[in-house]
C-alpha cells in the first residue's frame, strides 16, 4: 500500500498500529490505497472490469490504473500489484526487468510461469506428474501426442503411440487468439493427415457432456458446471469419417449449473480432491490466477481428467468473482506487509 505516493518500508509506531488494524479488517487504512496497475487486452478489460467489481474495489480502497504500453513501465506507477495478461517475448522482458528493479511490487503472475501454459504440450505436464490418487478419486490427463509438422506422418505416429480414436486436435500454442481455440474432432486415422500442425492430439474421453471449471484465485477456488461436447458412442465412431471443427462449447455464457442433469454426470467432483489438485498446481505452476477444465469419465464416479488449464480466464463469468478477486488483492498486499512488520 502506498502512503502519499511513497513506498512505506519504514513504518512509524503509529503506522504499524494502522497496519495491524487494517490487517484485522481486511481493508487498507483510509489514507492508504492499494494501487493495481494492469496490462490486459481490450477484450479482457471489457470482460473483467464489470461495474460490480469496480464498485466493490472502490469501497475497499483498491484503485486500478491502466498501464500505458506506449510508455516505459519503469516510468509508471508506483504500483503495489501489476496484473497482466499479454503475450510476447518483449512484454515478458519488460516485466522481468521491472520485477528486478521493483521487488516490492507483486507481479501477478510471473511471466515465466505463465509461459508454461502457452503450450498445450507443457500445460498438463504437472497434472500428469502429480498423478493424484486418493480416497476421493484419481486425476489424470488424457493420452496425448504432439505433432510439430508433416501432416502425412500423423496416422503412423498415432498408431505407434497407441492412441485410441476419436481424437481431439488442439493447436499447440495458446496465445489468446481465436485461432488457438479452433479445435476439431477426428474420427478416423486416414483423415488425420488433413490436420494442420503444430498441434496436440488428445484422446477424447466420454464424460456425459458436462465439464467442471475450477476457478482459482490465490487460495480460493470455485467450481462451476458447463455444457461440453456430447459423448461419442461405438456406432458413431464406426460410421463416421472425417475431421469436424467444433465451436468453443465450454466458453458459452450459458452455465449448466441449473440444468436438470443426470446426477451421476453432474455431481461436482469431491471438494477435498479439487482443493488438493488446486493447491498442488498453484505450487508447481507458480501461479495464482488460472482455471482448470476437468471432466469425469462417463460411467465412473471418481475418475477425472484435466483437459485444459487457462491463465487469467474469464473470471467475470464466475458468480461472486468481485468478492473473491478484491479479497485476494488485499490479502496479497497484507501478507507482504505483515511479513515486513514481523521483520521490523
Ligand atoms: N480430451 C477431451 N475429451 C473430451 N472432450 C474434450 C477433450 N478435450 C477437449 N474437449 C472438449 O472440447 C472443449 C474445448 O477444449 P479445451 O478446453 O482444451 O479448449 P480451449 O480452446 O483451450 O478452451 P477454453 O475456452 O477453456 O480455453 C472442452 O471444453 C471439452 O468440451
Ligand atoms: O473462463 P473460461 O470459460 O475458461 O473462458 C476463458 C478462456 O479460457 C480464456 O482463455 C479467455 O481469455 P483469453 O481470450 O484472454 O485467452 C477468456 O476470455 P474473456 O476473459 O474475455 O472471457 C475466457 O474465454
Ligand atoms: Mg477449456
Ligand atoms: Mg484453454
Amino acid at each position: 500500500m502506498r502512503l502519499n505516493g511513497e513506498i512505506s518500508y519504514l513504518l512509524s509506531e503509529e503506522e504499524k498500529e494502522n497496519e495491524r488494524v487494517s490487517l484485522m479488517s481486511l481493508s487498507p487504512p483510509p489514507q492508504h490505497r492499494l494501487i493495481v496497475g494492469y496490462a490486459l487486452t481490450s477484450k479482457k478489460v471489457k470482460s473483467f472490469f464489470q461495474p460490480k467489481l469496480e464498485r466493490l474495489a472502490r469501497k475497499k480502497g483498491i484503485v486500478f490504473i491502466a498501464i500505458d504500453q506506449c510508455r516505459p513501465l519503469m516510468e509508471q506507477g508506483p504500483f503495489d500489484i501489476v496484473l497482466h495478461k499479454l503475450t510476447g517475448k518483449e512484454w515478458q522482458q519488460i516485466l522481468e526487468d521491472y520485477g528486478e528493479k521493483h521487488p516490492e511490487v507483486t507481479i501477478l503472475d510471473p511471466p515465466a510461469a505463465i509461459q508454461h501454459l502457452h503450450s498445450r504440450q507443457s500445460m498438463l505436464k504437472d497434472v500428469a506428474d502429480l498423478n493424484l490418487s486418493d480416497c476421493y478419486g484419481t486425476v489424470g490427463t488424457p493420452k496425448q501426442l504432439v505433432i510439430i509438422k508433416d501432416p502425412s506422418s500423423i496416422p503412423d505416429a498415432v498408431s505407434k503411440a497407441g492412441l485410441t480414436l476419436p481424437l481431439v486436435a488442439k493447436p499447440l500454442v495458446v496465445d489468446g487468439s481465436a485461432k488457438s481455440h479452433e479445435l476439431s474432432l477426428a474420427y478416423d486415422e486416414y483423415s488425420l493427415s488433413k490436420l494442420d500442425p503444430p498441434l496436440v492430439l488428445q484422446e477424447f474421453v466420454n464424460h456425459g457432456g458436462v465439464l467442471f471449471k475450477v476457478y482459482i484465485v490465490g487460495e480460493a477456488i470455485k467450481v462451476v458446471r458447463r455444457f461440453s461436447l456430447p459423448d461419442v458412442n461405438k456406432h458413431q465412431l464406426l460410421s463416421t469419417t472425417g475431421v469436424f471443427r467444433f465451436p468453443r462449447v465450454s466458453c458459452a455464457a450459458a452455465s449448466a449449473d441449473d440444468a436438470n442433469l443426470d446426477p451421476s454426470v453432474s455431481e461436482l467432483p469431491p471438494r477435498p480432491l479439487l482443493e488438493k489438485l488446486s493447491r498442488e498446481l498453484r505450487r508447481r505452476l507458480g501461479l495464482q490466477l488460472f482455471n482448470i477444465d476437468i471432466i469425469r469419465e462417463y460411467g465412473t464416479r471418481d475418475r477425472f481428467f484435466v483437459i485444459d488449464i487457462n491463465y487469467f480466464p474469464g473470471y467475470s463469468k464466475m458468480p461472486g468473482y468481485e468478492h473473491m478477486f478484491t479479497d485476494f488483492l488485499l490479502s496479497v498486499v497484507q501478507s507482504k506487509y505483515s511479513r515486513r512488520l514481523s521483520n521490523s
